[in-house]
């Protein structure tokens, strides 16, 4: 079974799920190097207007990196390895020049926070929680996603969300701004195509302008600059014992 799923819609959605339910659709290499040709798609092909990023079955939009796969990092320099992959992933996510959606389908946690705060607007079902649990596994966000979410949200309640480290009832997240539509449980797919009819009725040109000005103040050195040293920072804290034992200890216990 494809980790991934991709779908492209008559009228210029790329829908991007990832399809590992059983795992709560964590994020493995096979995910992000779909997920970076996704964007690059996205990006190149003059007739795609808008990427939506969601998961698989109801329980999970995304719980982040796959710690089964990743538990074998050890180093700070192998840890750097993975997480400035999805990093530069999400860098390209975030200054994409088409608009993007986080459709939350379920829970979102840890990198799969990061991963949707990347996105342009997220739109949620309701009664899910998401959270930036990082905190509780001895470490910080490891993919760029404080420095998105400073960039995102205003200044308290970014840092409420990073200290707090808890999920966080997705009502709150509405209205921290970090949630912009809240979807029924019916047929989100089409709840999500019509909040975007509005986009979709505009031509690529007109949405690539805007979204290239929207961005053009995180293509700087400074910014890029400020989100890798923030990687960095994870990778150095993943060596630490702390971070081995909270992963072991959610690795084996059952
Ligand atoms: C690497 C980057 C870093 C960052 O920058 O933030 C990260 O993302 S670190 C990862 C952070 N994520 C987590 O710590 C989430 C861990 N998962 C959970 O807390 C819970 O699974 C859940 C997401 C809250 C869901 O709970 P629940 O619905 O009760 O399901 P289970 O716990 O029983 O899980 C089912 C199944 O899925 C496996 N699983 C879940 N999350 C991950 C994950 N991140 N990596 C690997 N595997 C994951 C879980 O082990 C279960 O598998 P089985 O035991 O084989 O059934």
């Amino acid at each position: 079974m494809s980790s991934v799923l991709l779908e492209r819609d008559y009228d210029g959605i790329v829908w991007f799920t990832i399809n590992r339910p059983e795992k709560r659709n964590a994020i493995n290499d096979e995910v992000m190097d779909a997920l970076q040709d996704t964007i690059r798609l996205v990006e190149e092909n003059d007739k795609v207007k808008v990427l939506v990023i969601t998961g698989a079955g109801d329980q999970a939009f995304c719980s982040g990196g796959d710690l089964s796969e990743f538990h074998h990092l050890h180093t700070k320099e192998e840890a750097y390895r993975m997480l400035s992959k999805m990093g530069t992933i999400l860098y390209s996510l975030l200054t994409l020049s088409k608009p993007t959606v986080a459709l939350l389908n379920g829970m979102a946690v840890g990198g799969g926070c990061e991963l949707a705060t990347a996105c342009d607007f997220r739109y949620a079902k309701q009664g899910i929680k998401a959270g930036f649990i990082q905190g509780t596994l001895g470490i910080t966000t490891g993919w760029g996603g404080a420095s998105m979410l400073f960039e995102k949200l205003p200044y308290a309640y970014a840092l409420d969300l990073l200290l707090r480290a808890e999920r966080v009832p997705i009502e709150k997240m509405v209205e921290y701004g970090w949630v912009h539509a809240l979807l029924t449980e019916e047929n989100r797919k089409e709840q999500c195509r019509k909040l975007l009819s509005p986009y979709l009725a505009q031509s690529v040109p007109v949405l690539r302008s805007y979204k290239q000005y929207a961005v053009k103040k995180w293509k700087t050195d400074e910014f890029r600059t400020k989100f890798f040293a923030e990687i960095e920072q994870c990778a150095v804290l993943w060596e630490s014992e702390e971070h081995e034992e909270a992963v072991r200890t959610f690795l084996n216990r059952k």
